[in-house]
């Protein structure tokens, strides 16, 4: 999943702020109870995230894919007051955990879960005005949410896609179909006037949308 070369990863990992103790014991659960636990966004990763909504305040914030809550967690960090993370999960099986996980972090009353398909539930979300987006989904997906997530965007606000670079893949010899569609991804990014775009080579690398 990550991209950079071990070594820089761990002086990364050092030099950046402690993974707080509720995230950390998040983090050792999901790897001992879920499969693909790598999913979860991570310390260094998480801290960016925390970084980037610390800098935005945001006051509604959508998250696309919550696994089992890691991200939603540091997102939450950043909320101006009275402000919520509105997140969407498919797997009816991960509420209980995700609910948890949520009390254990203190931020339940910020947080609104809903299961269910992601294109179903942003459709039928009524609160839609967004300043802060992670799609972080089925990456098939990832076009589809990003179309449907813009025109719900505030001016200034920004989505944030997960793991663009694939591996490294996009920008290698592979051809696969999953590679073909992020290649499609970051140049139907690369040349939207609509936004301001940098691919960070973040953990799987993550790319930081601004809309104009
Ligand atoms: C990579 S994990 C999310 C990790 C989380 N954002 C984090 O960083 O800690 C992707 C999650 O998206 C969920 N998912 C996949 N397809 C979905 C869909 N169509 N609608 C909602 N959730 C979906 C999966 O069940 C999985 O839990």
């Amino acid at each position: 999943m990550e991209i950079l070369d071990p070594q820089l990863q761990a002086y990364l990992d050092m030099h950046c702020d402690a993974e707080p103790e509720a995230l950390r014991k998040i983090n050792r659960e999901t790897h001992l109870k879920q499969l693909k636990p790598n999913m979860l966004s991570g310390h260094y990763q998480g801290r960016m995230l925390s970084m980037l909504s610390k800098l935005l305040q945001p006051k509604l914030i959508l998250e696309v894919g919550s696994f089992t809550g890691y991200a939603t967690i540091c997102l939450a960090e950043g909320l101006a007051e009275g402000g919520k993370v509105l997140t969407i999960e498919a797997r009816a099986e991960l509420e209980d955990t995700l609910r948890n996980n949520f009390a254990l972090a203190g931020v339940q009353d910020r947080i609104e879960l809903h299961i269910g398909d992601a294109k179903d539930v942003i459709f039928g979300l009524t609160e839609n005005i967004y300043d802060l987006s992670f799609i972080d989904a089925d990456k098939k997906s990832n076009l589809a949410y990003f179309e449907l997530i813009i025109e719900k965007t505030r001016p200034g606000g920004l989505i944030i896609i997960d793991n663009v670079l694939w591996k490294g893949k996009v920008y290698g010899e592979a051809n696969d179909a999953d590679t073909q569609l992020f290649r499609k991804l970051n140049d139907a990014i690369a040349v939207n006037t609509q936004v301001e775009k940098i691919i960070l080579p973040v953990r799987d690398g993550v790319l930081v949308i601004r809309k104009k």
